[in-house]
C-alpha cells in the first residue's frame, strides 16, 4: 500500500471520477466514499483497481457485530486494500468486522486494512461534550477509541493531525493513524473542525493523509495534488 496523500474522490459518479483522474499520470492512492460507492457500487472499485490505483474503501460501517461481520466477508471479495469502521461501534463489532474480512478475502489475495474512525474531524470537542455528553478532552476520547481500536486488532485508526502524536506514542509507529481534516494554509475549512497542513501532519506522526476539496475544488488539480505531495513527504511547510 502506497503511503502517498489520499484523495478522496468525492464525486457523484463513475464518470466524474473517470474524468477527474485522467489527467494524472501515474498511480494514486484514491479513497471511495459514501457518495460515489452508493451510487456506482463495486464495479468503481474494479475500475480504479483495473487503472493501477490503490483504494481506500471508506464505508464507515456501525451496526451490530454480526451484521458488520456479515457485510465485510462481502466487502472483502470487492478487493480494495483498506476498509473501515466507527470505533463506537464497539470491541465486538471491531473483532467481528475483522473476522468476516479474513473469512472472505480470496485465497491468494491479501486482506484488506481495517481502520476505525474515532471522533469525526467534523466533530469540535464543545460538540463531542454537548452532543455525545463524553465529560472529557476530545484528544481522551480519540485516544480512547485507538486504544480500543488496537485491542481488538485493528491496524489503525481514522483521527485528525491534533490527536497522532499521542495515539503514535500509546499505539506505535506501525499502528496506522489516517488523517482526514487536511487544508492549506489560507484554505477553507468548510465542515471540518480538527484542521491541519500536510507538512504538521508528516512531523505529527500520521502515517497517511487524506485530502479531498482542496485537491478537487482546485482550478489545477494535479499540481495542488503534487504541492501537497511534496509538503507530505518532505515535511517542511
Ligand atoms: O473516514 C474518513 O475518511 C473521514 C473521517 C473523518 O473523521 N473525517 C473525514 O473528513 N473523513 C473523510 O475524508 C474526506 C475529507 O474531505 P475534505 O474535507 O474535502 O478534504 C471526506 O471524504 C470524508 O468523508
Amino acid at each position: 500500500m502506497k503511503n502517498s496523500p489520499i484523495i478522496a474522490l468525492d464525486f457523484p459518479s463513475e464518470e466524474e471520477t473517470i474524468g477527474f483522474l485522467n489527467v494524472f499520470n501515474e498511480s494514486l492512492f484514491v479513497k471511495v466514499g459514501m457518495e460515489l460507492y452508493l451510487q456506482e457500487g463495486p464495479s468503481i472499485v474494479y475500475k480504479l483497481k483495473e487503472l493501477g490505483h490503490d483504494v481506500f474503501l471508506d464505508l464507515k460501517l456501525h451496526d451490530i457485530p454480526n451484521t458488520v461481520g456479515s457485510a465485510m466477508r462481502g466487502l472483502a471479495r470487492i478487493g480494495a486494500d483498506m476498509v473501515n469502521v466507527h470505533a463506537a461501534g464497539g470491541e465486538a463489532m471491531m473483532q467481528a468486522a475483522i473476522e468476516g474480512l479474513e473469512a472472505g478475502t480470496l485465497a491468494g489475495q491479501k486482506r484488506p486494512k481495517i481502520i476505525a474512525v474515532t471522533q469525526l474531524t467534523s466533530t469540535s470537542e464543545e460538540q463531542m461534550k454537548t452532543e455525545q455528553l463524553i465529560e472529557r478532552t476530545l484528544k481522551e476520547s480519540v485516544l480512547n477509541y485507538a486504544e480500543l481500536a488496537k485491542t481488538a486488532g485493528m491496524d489503525g485508526v481514522v483521527c485528525s493531525v491534533q490527536e497522532a502524536a499521542v495515539i503514535r506514542e500509546s499505539c506505535g509507529d506501525a499502528f496506522l493513524k489516517v488523517t482526514p481534516g487536511i487544508r492549506l494554509d489560507g484554505g477553507k475549512n468548510h465542515d471540518q473542525q480538527r484542521v491541519a497542513t500536510p507538512a504538521v501532519a508528516r512531523k505529527s506522526g500520521s502515517t497517511h493523509i487524506v485530502v479531498g476539496r482542496a485537491i478537487t475544488n482546485s482550478a489545477d488539480p494535479v499540481a495542488t495534488y503534487f504541492d501537497i505531495k511534496n509538503w507530505w513527504e518532505a515535511g517542511f511547510e
